[in-house]
């Protein structure tokens, strides 16, 4: 909280707004896991079952082509007696179509007749397997089921065709065989795959065998399926489905073969699902670092815009009021609402205060019954007044002055005062310093004026009150010395000599004006000065 107190106003704001954009970043991502999760896996279940219908319609584009190979060669095939023709079909359809590994011509004891390849030394063999006996029995185009060769032990799949000769007799057989777990176009077909992820393609029995992968080593074995899909793959519909294996979860597409009894399945492990998340949430990082930088910038950039009328106000509300500061107040740029009521209201307290102090100064300066300075305020002005080569000083004094307070009374002496007042007001000039030092004595001032201009004037304001007339008011008469400031070391010893001159004035009888300089000679002038003195 204390680190939260001395915080400057821009960096605080700043945090917020980081803050804020990090707070709205993790509930934009925890949003995102959350509610995009499912529409993902949607997705993955969608695409494998679009794409498991595609491969499946592939595949039995490809059954079919290469069980209309098969018919047509059947017809080339009238009689089990010319063994070059049934080699030439064999060959033709093993190497030209590339669909089968293996073609053998079968008479209708299960004798193989020829091979091809002829290297497969085959010829005479009788066929023992359940495809054989299957593809005499029906004497219609066969596909078996996956089986184990008795010969050459291979797991394949039969295909054949039967052969008739020109009477419309059954003569036997043209079959070929597919090696399940070597290259054959159905494996190129779901081997090779556009997919824009690693999803397992097989295509796989209505019981669950593996019939095609990529993967050798899968071909055959048993793949896990529940009742519920073995029940929709006996009824031939593709789909979509999520197959539970315990822990493990996978999002299956199967695509039905119409030509035999499988289906393609493509599908996903659920993982997938959350690599997908992950890696989009990584994507979402980056761009929220983005964003948070950017935000950042900008908002420092702002809050020290918002920032910067008020700290000046907050350092300048802290100076000492003065007209200076209220000027700097003044063009302070407070350009929004609060900024500038604060900046108006600060400014009017600081020019109150300098008022104030102002008048409290002035009082504090002030004689006042008389207007005029008092000593604090005689001695200030006297301190820093301009610098000239002569200045005078005088020290007045009204003679008898108890005598007219106790003769007209106390109120009386006040007005005789204020009319001494303002007849020094009247004949001093304005750069002049006029002060009452206290009771009935007033010390003068004159910057750039000679003793003898400074006596000279005592003269005249000795004179113009003594000749005062003024109805309820006594006649009065003053004593005064002079003495210049240059003789002294400063302003307090000035006031002395002139004190001394004044006692001197007091001494001769009063209603007069001497110089300091004619009481006590200044010592380069010793014996040249002689005493000095003007009165009535
Ligand atoms: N009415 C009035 N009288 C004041 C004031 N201040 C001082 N006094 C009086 O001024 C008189 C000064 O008297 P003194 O110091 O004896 O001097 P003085 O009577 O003028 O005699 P000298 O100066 O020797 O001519 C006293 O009676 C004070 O009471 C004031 O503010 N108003």
């Amino acid at each position: 909280m204390t680190a939260l107190r001395t915080m400057k106003l821009n960096l605080l704001l700043t945090w917020m707004s980081i803050g804020a954009v990090v707070l709205t970043g993790v509930l934009l991502l925890t949003s995102l896991y959350f509610y995009q999760k499912a529409n993902i896996e949607h997705t993955i279940l969608e695409n494998n079952n679009a794409y498991a219908r595609k491969l499946a319609e592939t595949a039995d584009r490809v059954i079919g082509i290469s069980q209309q190979e098969l018919a047509y060669s059947a017809s080339k095939i009238h009689s089990f007696s010319d063994y070059q023709t049934m080699v030439d079909e064999a060959d033709r359809l093993r190497l030209q179509s590339g669909f089968f590994n293996s073609v053998i011509v079968v008479n209708d004891h299960g004798i193989i007749l020829a091979t091809s390849p002829e290297s497969l030394n085959l010829r005479g063999i009788g066929l023992q397997s359940e495809a054989n006996a299957n593809a005499l029995k029906t004497r219609k185009p066969y596909i078996s089921q996956p089986f184990f060769t008795g010969t050459t032990n291979r797991y394949v799949i039969f295909v054949s065709s039967p052969v008739f000769d020109h009477a419309g007799n059954y003569l036997g057989y043209i079959g070929g065989s597919i090696y399940l777990k070597e290259k054959s176009i159905l494996n190129q077909i779901i081997s090779t795959h556009f997919y824009n992820y690693s999803a397992n393609v097989s295509i796989v029995s209505n019981d669950g065998h593996i019939i095609f992968n990529k993967d050798p080593n899968k071909v055959g074995s048993q793949i896990g399926i529940d009742d519920q899909l073995k029940k929709m793959l006996s009824q031939n519909v593709s789909g979509a489905y999520v197959v539970n294996h315990g822990e493990a979860t996978q999002l299956l597409g199967v695509g039905n073969l119409t030509k035999t009894d499988w289906n393609v399945f493509v599908y996903a492990d659920d993982t997938l699902v959350n690599d997908i998340m992950l890696s989009t949430i990584r994507q979402s990082v980056w761009f929220i670092i983005l964003i948070l930088v950017f935000t950042s910038l900008l908002s420092y950039a702002l809050s020290t815009l918002i920032a910067r009328p008020l700290r000046r106000l907050a350092i300048l509300s802290a100076s000492k009021p003065t007209a200076h500061v209220v000027e700097e107040i003044r063009q302070i740029d407070a350009w929004y609402y609060e900024a500038n009521k604060l900046k108006v209201s600060i400014s009017a307290g600081m020019v109150s205060t300098i008022k104030q102090v102002k008048n409290l100064d002035r009082e504090a300066s002030t004689d006042p019954l008389t207007g005029l300075l008092n000593r604090r305020g005689f001695m200030t002005l006297a301190s820093i007044s301009g610098k000239h080569s002569e200045n005078a000083l005088i020290s007045l004094d009204l003679d008898h002055f108890k005598r007219v307070n106790d003769t007209w009374g106390h109120d009386t002496g006040d007005k005789v005062l204020v009319m001494v007042s303002s007849i020094l007001k009247t004949i001093c000039r304005e750069t002049d310093l006029v002060g009452r030092f206290g009771g009935e004595e007033f010390v003068i001032m004159l910057p750039g004026t000679s003793t003898e201009n400074a006596e000279k004037i005592a003269d005249r304001i000795r004179c113009s009150i003594e000749q005062e007339k003024q109805p309820q008011l006594p006649s009065v008469t003053i004593s005064a010395g002079i003495a210049a400031l240059e003789d002294a070391d400063n302003i307090d010893e000035a006031i002395k000599m002139t004190d001394i001159a004044l006692y001197e004035a007091k001494d001769k009888g009063r209603n007069r004006v001497v110089l300091y300089r004619s009481v006590c000679p200044l010592p380069q002038t010793s014996g040249v000065h002689t005493a000095s003195s003007s009165h009535a």
